[in-house]
């Protein structure tokens, strides 16, 4: 998909009204194509179906009109014409093409409504897939931005908008190979009668347009409305506690009241439009056919049997000229749901996850050596920070907030890249290794760790369906969570989630370690695990980081000193540069910082 530059549309701004109006369609066309291209087979299909069903509708319409004209004047037998061709047929024999051809019509009527089914249903899945691809695929910086409730939404209400325009383009274009069709055969029947339609349907058709763009802008006013919406309603859920305890339930509501009105004018005006919009052409359109019959009864058509044929043709013309204008409409007011599938897909693979080639042998020794990182150009966050760490060793980083503590995790965790300098293991940059190979030996505790709907097993296994639930078993022990979970009436059965069958702060921190724990990762970061636990959670957590420590690289950022116990050597952060590295004795001499930690923390032991 080409995305829109800034020149571009620079460059539209200048053109005239037509031209503009040309170039802007293109362009939406070059953005929006995709989404119909799984659908090509089936729009070919689709329009040789309709022709057939055309024809034979067409045929139908002749022969009931032929019929009616010939059982009111007694004939036994009827001359049947449509274009060049004429057929003399007895009464039974032209009943029975008359069924024949309208059940034929009925079964190709049905081909025609599943095709549009199956292309939409196609569009939903693979848009889906793509979409949720190029999120995962994407580097963990766009997918920190992403707003709360904004991939939801896309992944819901935008995606079954597009599907609902593929199904719209589908009978689109049935209905537009119908009409065709239909006056095709009725110029066959009146050419003066069809001419005078067709040229005022076409006019009509061009009279509405300006309406059909104006229903545009409103349905892109509702998408982005509603996207907020969404985001509101999913914050209010979030936050419900906080809105309880801080008592901002009335700002709350008074906001999601004036979101809801904001949603509901673009809503009246698209709902209106779209279904006053195929109305009114209706309405103008049955004027056309009054036209249609001034001009031949100014041209003086005789035959009674083609004259009932051709206002039988035209009224089938004028009900697909509707179809036509209505799917357009409903493909208008879906447009700007498009775009934004379009713009989060290339916002999603603008920046995609980094990965190296080379595989990755056990971890021996970890480095950062000379890393300096910027989230954005303003300030620089980390400034040439280096320190090492090797197998069997624990590490611990404190520093005051904002120092840089969880900016340096997410560098370890490759979840972020240093502008320079490198995460170095075994010497070698681990830019240039398999990501896999990193995920298989690196491990992470975060600071408030998530759990997942799901049973315990489920939250320890995390999605890594290699791993056993012996495996499960024996992590949770390692944990020191096995006997809380072996109390529960389900076990490892029982059904946790982060708020609703929610488990303790200290149980779901234990639980979090075990899912860390379970692949026997050789490098364990953790950022703050302790810091919500009661005493005697962080003393079981400290244990079992003694217990895997010699086999281990033991990354763990602290605020409290009392967590940094494991640690051999502990390096002090402040300003975004190393200030002091060492071990507990060599930093009370050595870091300002670390001493007046250490003596806060004396205060208030005594
Ligand atoms: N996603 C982000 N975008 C922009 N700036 C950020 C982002 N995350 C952190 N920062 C900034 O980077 C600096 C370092 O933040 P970081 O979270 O690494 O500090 P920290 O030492 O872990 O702090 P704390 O102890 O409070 O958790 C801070 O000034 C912070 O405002």
């Amino acid at each position: 998909m080409t995305p829109v530059g800034d020149s571009d549309s620079g460059r539209t701004q200048r053109r005239s009204g037509p031209l503009r109006a040309v170039v802007g369609m293109r362009r939406a066309w070059r953005r929006l194509s995709p989404f119909f291209r799984s659908s090509r087979s089936g729009i070919v299909l689709l329009v040789a179906l309709a022709m057939v069903t055309g024809l034979a509708e067409a045929a139908l319409l002749a022969i009931i009109a032929t019929m009616a004209v010939s059982l009111a004047e007694g004939d036994q037998v009827i001359t049947v014409g449509l274009g060049p061709v004429s057929v003399d047929m007895a009464r039974n024999t032209t009943f029975a093409v008359a069924v024949g051809l309208a059940a034929a019509r009925a079964g190709l009527q049905l081909a025609l409504a599943y095709l549009p089914a199956l292309m939409s249903s196609r569009v939903l899945t693979d848009l889906r897939i793509q979409l949720f691809e190029a999120f995962t695929a994407s580097a963990w910086s766009v997918k920190a931005k992403e707003r709360d409730g904004a991939f939801q939404t896309l992944m819901t209400q935008n995606v079954t908008n597009t599907a609902q325009a593929v199904t719209a383009l589908g009978l689109g274009i049935t209905a537009m190979i119908m009409f065709l069709t239909m006056t095709a055969a009725a110029f066959t029947q009146s050419f003066v009668a069809a001419a005078v339609f067709l040229t005022a349907a076409l006019a009509l058709f061009f009279v509405l347009r300006p309406l059909s763009r104006r229903l545009r802008r409103h349905a892109k006013m509702l998408s982005t409305e509603a996207m907020s919406f969404t985001n509101t309603v999913q914050e209010v859920v979030q936050v419900a506690e906080e809105t309880e305890v801080f008592g901002a339930t009335d700002t709350y509501r008074r906001d999601f009241r004036e979101q809801s009105e904001s949603v509901r004018r673009p809503y009246v005006r698209t709902r209106f439009l779209a279904t006053g919009l195929p109305g009114l052409y209706q309405s103008v359109a049955l004027l056309l056919l009054v036209l249609a019959l001034i001009a031949i009864s100014l041209s003086g058509t005789a035959q009674l049997a083609s004259l009932a044929a051709v206002i039988l043709m035209l009224i089938r013309a004028l009900t697909y000229a509707q179809q036509i204008q209505s799917t357009l409409t409903g493909i208008d007011e879906r447009i700007p749901f498009m775009h934004q599938i379009v713009d989060a897909l290339e916002r999603y693979r603008q920046e995609p996850q980094q990965d190296g080639d080379a595989p990755l042998g056990d971890v021996g020794d970890l480095a950062l050596s000379h890393v300096s990182f910027a989230y954005n150009a303003e300030s620089d966050v980390l400034h040439d920070v280096s320190f090492a760490v090797r197998r069997g060793e624990a590490i611990g980083i404190v520093g005051p907030s904002g120092a840089g503590k969880s900016t340096i995790v997410q560098i370890l965790l490759r979840l972020r890249d240093p502008q320079s300098g490198a995460v170095l293991v075994n010497g070698q940059d681990v830019r240039g290794t398999r990501r896999v190979d990193w995920q298989a030996r690196v491990s992470y505790v975060p600071q408030a760790s998530q759990v997942v709907w799901g049973t315990v097993t489920d939250n320890i296994r995390f999605h890594r369906d290699w791993i056993t639930d012996e495996q499960v078993v024996a992590a949770a022990r390692r944990a020191h969570i096995h006997d809380d979970i072996s109390a529960w009436p389900q076990g490892y059965d029982t059904l946790i989630g982060q708020r609703a069958n929610a488990v303790s702060g200290g149980q779901r921190q234990r639980i979090a370690l075990a899912r860390a724990l379970v692949a026997e990762p050789q490098v364990l970061v953790l950022d703050e695990p302790t810091s919500a636990l009661d005493v005697r959670s962080e003393e079981l957590v400290q244990r079992s980081l003694q217990a895997i420590k010699q086999d281990t690289i033991i990354i763990l950022v602290a605020h409290r000193l009392s967590t940094l116990s494991v640690c051999d050597r502990i390096v002090v952060m402040v300003d975004g540069r190393v200030s002091a590295v060492g071990s507990h004795t060599d930093l009370m001499k050595q870091s300002d910082f670390f001493r007046e930690v250490h003596e806060i923390t004396a205060r208030q032991g005594s």
